[in-house]
């Protein structure tokens, strides 16, 4: 069998407990050391297609692998790393900032899960890189919106997954952590990793984003951002209507 690195989703269907469809057939390709942004509108099935990338999920049809490996092996090599939208985690849990950084380090652990000095250190990295240092000892439900995204960025870096799942990263975010995730993003494309970010910020998209993926409960388009993002395949997407307020936008952005 020959080897495929990135992401293949293979004609997936996926449906809840209340029998919704939330994904039907969808197939893409997400290719290794490229940015892919994957957009759709509310309830299109972003979440349910990162969820069945990292296995949290059993589509009903179809199958996801990595780098050639099927989800289960992947999981063991600890190839994903997993930053969820903000009302997926349960804030009150009694843990601090570098507690949940040092959890993307369990997969590395024995049962016993005692940090090795290589794993403080990954912790420590991480922390810095998103620049959560001083807030490392703060309790995760005492952080505000952006600080809670760097917290669950960093923990997603100490991980070491080549392939990085981001669910919305800039929600409630701002423009500065934007900018700073953004730029955190590029320096992992340019060392190699896949990277699929989900985000309602149109405006920004073709600022950082190689290929994207245009989601509403099927995959509509997929391919370089330049061919794909563009107002047909949005108004196709969205049904027309945030082409005026992507206009609007790129001007922020220049
Ligand atoms: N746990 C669940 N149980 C039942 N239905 C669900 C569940 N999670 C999502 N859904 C439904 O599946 C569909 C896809 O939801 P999903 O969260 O994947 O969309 P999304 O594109 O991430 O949306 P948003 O942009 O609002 O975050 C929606 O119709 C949603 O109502």
């Amino acid at each position: 069998m020959t080897q495929t690195s990135g992401i293949i989703v293979d004609n997936i269907s996926v449906t809840y407990n209340n029998a919704r469809l939330a994904l039907y057939d969808a197939s893409c390709y997400i290719q290794p050391g490229q940015i892919t942004g994957l957009v759709g509108p509310n309830g299109g099935g972003k979440s349910t297609l990162f969820k069945s990338i990292m296995g949290f999920l059993e589509p009903k049809q179809g199958r996801v692998s990595i780098d050639s490996l099927p989800i289960r092996k992947a999981q063991k090599r600890q190839l994903m790393a997993y930053v969820p939208q903000a009302d997926e985690v349960d804030w009150n849990f009694p843990v601090s900032v570098s507690d949940v950084v040092m959890m993307g380090r369990y997969g590395y652990m024995n049962v016993l899960r005692i940090p090795s000095a290589t794993d403080r250190r990954v912790v420590n990295e991480s922390l810095a890189r998103v620049g959560m240092t001083d807030f490392r000892d703060r309790q995760i439900g005492e952080l505000s919106g952006g600080q809670k995204k760097r917290a669950f960025l960093a923990r997603a870096l100490a991980q070491e997954g080549k392939v990085m799942l981001l669910d919305e990263p800039f929600t409630g975010v701002d423009v500065k952590t934007e900018k700073s995730i953004i730029d955190l993003l590029l320096q992992l494309r340019d060392a190699g990793h896949t990277i699929l970010v989900s985000t309602h910020d149109l405006a920004s998209i073709s600022t950082f984003c190689d290929r994207v993926i245009l989601l509403n409960q099927t995959i509509l388009a997929t391919g370089t951002t330049e061919d794909v993002f563009t107002e047909e395949n949005l108004a196709m997407t969205f049904g027309g209507l945030p082409v005026a307020a992507t206009r609007r936008s790129q001007k922020l952005y220049g």
